[in-house]
C-alpha cells in the first residue's frame, strides 16, 4: 500500500507520522515545493522508526511526482493555513490553485489515487477536485467531519468528567466555524443518551465550543493545529487501506442526499477500498435538517467563489 502525502507541513508530517507508527501502509511519499523540506521531514521520521518500531518507509521529494508513481490513495494538505483572526474561507484565493495543480500532478502519475482533501476551505476544495478531475465520486473524500467529531467527544468527555472513549457523538455540515452541525441529540455515553448527565445549557456550550474548535487553537497556537488533525487524516487512510468499513463523516459529494446537490458537505459515509462505499442517511429532526440546509447554503456560497472555467 503506497499513500503520496501533498505538503509536508505540520499537517501533513503529522499524518506521515501517525500513519507510520500504525504501521499498515509500506511506503508513504512526502511531497513538497520548499527544497529539501519534505526529504527533511522524511529523515526526521525514518530516525524514530527504530525507536518507535514500524517497518513503513517514508520518502521525501521536492515536487517529483515520478516518486509518488502508483499511488493508492493520495492526501493533499498543500496550501496556507489560517492565522488569528482568519475565517478558513479566506484561504480560499492562494489554496484553490494549489489544489488544482496537485491533484491534478497526483492523477498523472496515480491515476487509480483515492484522494483525500484536507486544505481549507476544505469543502469547497473538495468540491473543486470533483469539478477538475475525472475521479468517480467515490473516490474524492474530504476530511473535517472526523476531526470535528473528535474535538466533539473531547469537549463531551470533559463536560461528563469521563474518559473520551466512554462517549460517542458526530458532527455533520461544513467545515466552518459556523457550518459545523453537532448532532448532541444523538450523543452517547456507553448508549445512554448524554442529556442524562449534563443541563441543556451546558450541552449547547459543548456544541459551540466544538464549532470553533479550530479557531480556538488556531489563536492558542498562532497558525491551526496539526495533531488531531493528522491523527484523523491518518483514521480515514487506514480505513481505505485496511477496507475496514468503518463510518465517518466526511465531505462527499450528494446528489440528493439529505435532500441537497451539487456541493461536497460532511455526512456519515463507510470508508472501505473503494473509497467511499456508502452515504448513511440519518434521520434528523426539524431543527437539525434546518440546521444541515443553513450550513450547505453557507458552502454553496463558497463553491460559487471558485472560477471553475480556469
Ligand atoms: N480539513 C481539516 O480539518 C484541516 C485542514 N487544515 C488545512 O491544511 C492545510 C495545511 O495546513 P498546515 O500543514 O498547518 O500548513 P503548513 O504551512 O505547515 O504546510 C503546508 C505545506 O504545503 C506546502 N505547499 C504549498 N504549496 C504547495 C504545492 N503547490 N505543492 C506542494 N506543497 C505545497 C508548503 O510548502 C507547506 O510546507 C491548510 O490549508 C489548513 O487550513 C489544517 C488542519 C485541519
Ligand atoms: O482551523 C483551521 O483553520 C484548521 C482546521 O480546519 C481545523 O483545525 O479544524
Amino acid at each position: 500500500m503506497k499513500i503520496t502525502i501533498v505538503g509536508a507541513g505540520a499537517v501533513g508530517a503529522s499524518c506521515a507520522e501517525y500513519i507510520a507508527i500504525k504501521n499498515f501502509a509500506s511506503e508513504v511519499v512526502l511531497i513538497d515545493i520548499k527544497e529539501d523540506y519534505a526529504e527533511g521531514k522524511a529523515m526526521d521520521l525514518m530516525q524514530t522508526a527504530s525507536l518507535l518500531g514500524f517497518d513503513t518507509r517514508i520518502v521525501g521529494s521536492t515536487n517529483d511526482y515520478s516518486k509518488t508513481a502508483n499511488s493508492d490513495i493520495a492526501v493533499i494538505t498543500s496550501g496556507i493555513p489560517r492565522k488569528p483572526g482568519m475565517t478558513r474561507e479566506e484561504l480560499i484565493g492562494i489554496n484553490a490553485d494549489i489544489v488544482k495543480s496537485v491533484s491534478s500532478s497526483i492523477l498523472e502519475h496515480s491515476p487509480n489515487a483515492t484522494i483525500i482533501v484536507v486544505s481549507n476551505p476544505m469543502d469547497t476544495m473538495t468540491y473543486l477536485v470533483h469539478k477538475s478531475t475525472n475521479l468517480p465520486k467515490n473516490k474524492i473524500i474530504g476530511m473535517g467531519g472526523a476531526l470535528d467529531s473528535a474535538r466533539f467527544k473531547y469537549r463531551l468527555s470533559e463536560a461528563l468528567e469521563c474518559p473520551a472513549s466512554d462517549v460517542d457523538g458526530m458532527v455533520i455540515g461544513g467545515h466552518s466555524d459556523t457550518g459545523m452541525v453537532p448532532l448532541a441529540r444523538l450523543a452517547t455515553r456507553n448508549s445512554v443518551p448524554v442529556s442524562k448527565f449534563i443541563s441543556e445549557e451546558r450541552l449547547d456550550q459543548v456544541s459551540e465550543d466544538t464549532k470553533v474548535g479550530g479557531a480556538t487553537l488556531t489563536k492558542m497556537l498562532g497558525t491551526s493545529a496539526w495533531y488531531a488533525p493528522g491523527a484523523a487524516v491518518s483514521s480515514l487512510v487506514q480505513a481505505i487501506a485496511c477496507d475496514q468499513k468503518k463510518m465517518f463523516p466526511c465531505s462527499a459529494l450528494l446528489e440528493g442526499e439529505y435532500g441537497l446537490n451539487d456541493l461536497c458537505i460532511g455526512v456519515p459515509v463507510i470508508l472501505g477500498e473503494n473509497g467511499i462505499e456508502e452515504i448513511v442517511e440519518l434521520e434528523l429532526n426539524d431543527a437539525e435538517k434546518a440546521k444541515l440546509k443553513e450550513s450547505a447554503e453557507g458552502v454553496t456560497k463558497t463553491n460559487d467563489l471558485l472560477d471553475l472555467k480556469k
